[in-house]
């Protein structure tokens, strides 16, 4: 059996941090400020590498005590991924934070998106989802998941035929949620401790509930899928952030 093609994008990069709220509220104002606004800048680098296609950037804010902000970046390589961990390290936002939790991963989609005779890189619409622009959608949830091997349920002693078919009942759910769930399938196999992340976005993030709720019980999720942690949030800007750490609407 041999495993199926796929088709890989940009690296993803995940970090998900705890604010250390002793040492952020023991900060003046001035240093709050100056602390949001060295992130800003940061952020704005990233904005115009996205702009120019170079690379993908969001932030969030994470509901829950598992952790308090995601930031999420697209690169080409890894090593680009690993220079943005060190640039964010040297920020004051870091060094208030720790890291909760952190996953890399690659953007994947399956192979037979790749149309024939279509060069892959010349393809305009699979460029666009093997490079993704963050979306823009208000909410974002992340969590990564295995495909089980217990007894009867391999998934990855299924013949391709099945698996495809179980696919096509999976997509089918999925494409139910078409404008109101954009979902950023990565893999990772050989990169992270899952098999997979899964990123949604969405406007109302009861639709993520509804999305995944579903999908238990299609086949390829009720008899194959097992999860990690979840983690959901909302999009912040710059602002959004400064007022979300600060509890007031005038900083930034
Ligand atoms: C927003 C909805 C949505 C849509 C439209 C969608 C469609 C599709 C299609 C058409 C395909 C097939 C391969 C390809 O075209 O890339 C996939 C592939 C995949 N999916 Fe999916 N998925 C969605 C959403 C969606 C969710 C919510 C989950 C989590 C599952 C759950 O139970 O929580 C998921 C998982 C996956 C995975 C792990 C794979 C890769 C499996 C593999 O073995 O390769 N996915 N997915």
């Amino acid at each position: 059996m041999s495993a199926p093609l796929t088709l890989d994008g940009w690296y993803v990069y995940h970090e998900f941090r705890t604010i250390r709220w002793d040492k952020w509220k023991s900060l003046s104002e001035a240093e709050q400020h100056l602390a949001l606004r060295e992130w800003s800048q940061f952020g704005n680098e990233q904005r115009k590498l996205q702009d120019a296609r170079k690379g993908s950037f969001g932030q969030f804010i994470i509901a829950g005590s598992k952790a308090d902000l995601l930031v999420i970046h697209m690169r080409p390589t890894i090593e680009e991924l690993s220079q943005l961990k060190a640039e964010m390290a040297r920020t004051r936002l870091f060094s208030l934070s720790d890291s909760a939790y952190s996953y890399i991963s690659v953007v994947e989609l399956g192979g037979y998106n790749a149309r024939p005779g279509v060069d892959i890189e010349q393809d305009e619409a699979l460029q666009a989802r093997l490079k993704p622009s963050m979306p823009t959608h208000s909410h974002v949830c992340f969590y990564p998941m295995n495909k089980r091997r217990l007894g009867q349920d391999n998934w990855f002693m299924l013949s391709e035929e099945e698996r495809r078919e179980f696919m096509k009942a999976h997509g089918m759910i999925g494409r139910q949620y078409a404008g109101i769930v954009k979902q950023i399938i990565s893999g990772s196999v050989g990169l992270d401790d899952w098999e997979w992340g899964v990123t949604l976005f969405a406007n109302d993030p009861l639709q993520f509930k509804k999305l995944v709720y579903e999908m238990r019980f299609d086949e390829s999720s009720a008899r194959f899928a097992e999860f990690g942690p979840f983690y959901v949030g909302h999009q912040v800007d710059d602002r959004g952030l400064g007022e979300w750490l600060t509890g007031t609407k005038e900083m930034n």
